[in-house]
């Protein structure tokens, strides 16, 4: 498994892939900044307590030494060059990110590796950060492709969820970004971590045409391998603090309507849905602290066999339904998961397993 890597975090660059990425987010807290970006504005940088950034570095290595002491194999990315960046794309540049959320620009999929396209200007090196490790599975017999890259250009972004998410949180309207000469349409724009695997079968979630057009790529891609299901708009883009197997048979899911999404031979499995998240399970902030996911991200755990799961030690509720149900929970420290987008499962990349791709659909 590859373990992420917080070093170097500085801040976030607010530039309209930003704003559009963490729509949901930053609406329900008040500050969200895509109307000014798409009429023009420049991008703001927007620091991160340097504290925050210790204790996330500090949390990650514990992940990574309690995963060493289960017997799991760990790899770490390159770290962030200090002097890295500015990435440059047609008509923006961006500061690079280090490669934290690793589950989210590489999807692996049997003996492939598939680097998605980021949704984020920012994290455009990631997956770079990552090459060593992947050359070595590809010396080894992995197969290593990567979907076409996004221009990510104001105009390459389909607006149609944006505006739904707007609208039902009584938010102003979305106007179009400005068109540019490096336009090319609805870049396919996807994540891993909107991807749950399941054998030889895919849940793709689904919000809009970026998506859609993702999963087409990677339907063809797979044919005759793996099998793609879409589940539209459970979420705005990434499900993995929305549903998660944790072994054949029992999902843990957010709440009970996920399961009139999926496909009806998964209806029937067990879905854990735990008590809702307590305010007082996390660290209290300022409204500079940009909140980046919502409270449901504990749910965001991560399994190492059928029985053994990974849960952040604050998630007091989760830890006791997951307990009652027969797992063996082993806690992880992890504070600030609300800063920086990501929990237990975004911040690692399984890459090889026992046992190989079995059939649960049929
Ligand atoms: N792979 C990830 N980065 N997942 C994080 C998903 C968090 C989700 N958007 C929420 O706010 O609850």
């Amino acid at each position: 498994m590859i373990v992420g890597s917080g070093t170097g975090y500085t801040g976030h660059d607010r530039d309209l892939s930003f704003e559009l990425f963490h729509q949901e987010n930053l609406l329900r807290y008040d500050s969200w900044h895509y109307a000014r970006l798409a009429a023009g504005e420049a991008p703001e940088r927007w620091a991160v307590h340097p504290q925050y950034v210790e204790e996330l570095v500090e949390d990650v290595e514990g992940l990574a030494e309690t995963l060493v002491s289960l017997g799991v194999t760990v790899h770490r990315p390159l770290a962030l060059p200090p002097d890295a960046g500015p990435l440059t794309g047609p008509g923006w540049r961006a500061t690079p990110t280090p490669a934290l959320n690793i589950r989210d620009n590489t999807l692996i999929v049997g003996d492939e590796i598939i680097e998605t396209p980021p949704m984020v200007r920012s994290r455009c090196l990631e997956t770079r950060l990552l090459a060593p490790l992947f050359r070595r599975c590809f010396e080894a017999g992995a197969r290593w492709t990567a979907m076409p890259r996004p221009g990510l250009t104001d105009a390459s972004f389909d607006l149609s969820y944006a505006r739904h998410a707007a609208a039902s949180l009584g938010a102003g309207a979305v106007p179009s970004a400005r068109p540019g000469p490096y336009d090319a349409g609805y870049d396919m724009m996807l994540d891993g971590a909107q991807i749950v695997r399941l054998g030889r079968d895919l849940i793709v979630n689904t919000a809009q045409a970026n998506h859609r057009s993702a999963a087409d790529w990677l339907e063809r891609h797979l044919r005759g391998r793996f099998t793609v299901h879409r589940v539209e708009r459970m979420a705005d883009s990434h499900i993995d603090a929305t549903l998660l197997a944790l072994r054949p048979g029992v999902f843990l899911a957010r709440h009970d309507r996920v399961r009139d999404l999926l496909p009806r031979p998964l209806q029937g499995w067990k879905f854990i849905v735990p008590p809702e998240p307590d305010p007082a399970d996390f660290p209290s902030y300022l409204p500079r602290d940009l909140l980046l996911t919502s409270p449901y991200i504990d749910l965001n755990v991560l399994s190492v066999d059928e029985t053994t799961v990974l849960v952040n030690t604050a998630a007091t509720g989760l830890r006791a339904a997951l307990e009652t149900n027969g797992f063996t929970v082993v806690p992880v420290r992890h504070r600030h998961r609300r800063l920086f987008s990501g929990g237990l499962h975004c911040f690692t990349l399984d890459t090889v397993r026992d046992g190989g791709p079995e059939e649960y659909l049929n």
